[in-house]
């Protein structure tokens, strides 16, 4: 049987996989707490790793605060760059294939086609910049990793625009959100099943960078309008252009994922984001 550690188990991914192998785990999952797997922390991470001696680590832990990185790259890099180091030579050390999860951030947004594997990556922002750090430092390591690169993730659990958004219509009678900003929503526990899935599938052949997102495509405007559709909240909301949002990051006008590598690769179904923002808003709701 599997032995797998996730660190970062208190985030958003995290939880959501905590939750998906609540039941019918087909491996024994070990939740870390943060005092014992703070990745900056080379004696307590070498502490887990000897304790659990996993044959899978899922790193959910990173530096996500996309606008406040850009005054503070230092700690971001630390964290997305250099804390994967630590995680990825003791993955070597212990043999360990580690599951790692990156961003649609990691490119600049000016493809105009849904973004492959085998395109470039080329970060506009401090966060983007430091997970891509994050990657290249895994592949110098190790040749026994996933890397995911998802986008927009929510969930019930953690911060995320899906909670923004329902928390923003409790102050406001209306709101200005992007729309020249496109790429697709993902859904935290779809994301999780499909991890489950990648370690079920125990495919060594398969390594490599997988593209994962939700299947469709949204501006930020046609999220915030089907979550409060779904929602059932009366608010107006207006379209904007990016310039009308300032904010310290700058983000890709264009994320949208290529998910046929890691479609034919683990045989995944992939939902639809607005059916999955369904199943979210309902448990939200309820
Ligand atoms: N959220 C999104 O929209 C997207 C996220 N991603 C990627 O997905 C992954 C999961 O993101 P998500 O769950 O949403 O992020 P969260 O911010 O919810 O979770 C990240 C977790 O990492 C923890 N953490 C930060 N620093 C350390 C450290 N030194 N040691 C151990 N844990 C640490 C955080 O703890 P604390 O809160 O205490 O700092 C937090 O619990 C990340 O790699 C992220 O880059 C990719 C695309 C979209
Ligand atoms: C709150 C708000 C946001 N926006 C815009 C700003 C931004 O372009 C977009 C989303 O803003 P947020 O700050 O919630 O999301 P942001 O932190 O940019 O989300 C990103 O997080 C990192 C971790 C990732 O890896 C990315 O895939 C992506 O999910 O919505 C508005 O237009 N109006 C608003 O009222």
């Amino acid at each position: 049987m599997n032995r797998i550690i996730v660190l970062g188990a208190s985030g958003q991914l995290g939880q959501s996989l905590k939750f998906v192998t609540g039941e019918n785990a087909t491996g024994e999952f070990f939740f870390l707490a943060e005092e014992e797997s703070n990745i900056l922390d080379v004696n307590a991470l070498t502490k887990a790793f000897a304790t659990y001696n996993p044959n899978y680590c899922i790193n959910c832990a990173a530096y996500t605060a996309v606008d406040k990185a850009e005054g503070d790259l230092d700690t971001a890099r630390k964290v997305n760059r250099d804390g994967v180091e630590n995680i990825a030579k003791l993955c070597k050390e212990f043999d360990t294939t580690l599951i790692h999860v990156s961003t649609d951030f990691v490119f600049d947004g000016n493809s105009p086609y849904p973004l492959s594997e085998m395109d470039t990556p080329n970060p506009i922002n401090a966060y983007g910049i430091t997970k891509l750090e994050g990657e290249v430092v895994i592949s110098e390591y190790i040749d026994n990793y996933y890397i995911l690169r998802t986008s927009w993730l929510y969930s019930e659990f953690g911060a995320n625009f899906v909670k923004t958004m329902l928390k923003l219509a409790k102050e406001k009678s209306e709101l200005n959100i992007i729309s020249d900003q496109v790429g697709t929503p993902t859904y935290a526990i779809d994301l999780a099943q499909a991890i489950v899935a990648i370690i079920n599938s125990d495919n060594k052949a398969a390594y490599g960078i997988y593209h994962y997102s939700n299947e469709g495509v949204a501006s930020w405007y046609d999220f915030a309008k089907a979550i409060f559709d779904i929602a059932g909240i009366a608010i107006s909301v207006f379209p904007i252009r990016t310039s009308q949002y300032p904010t310290p990051a700058k983000r890709p006008v264009f994320s949208v994922m290529d998910k046929g590598k890691i479609k034919d690769t683990f045989k995944l179904d992939i939902p639809y984001w607005r059916y999955s923002l369904q199943g979210c808003i309902a448990k939200l709701l309820a």
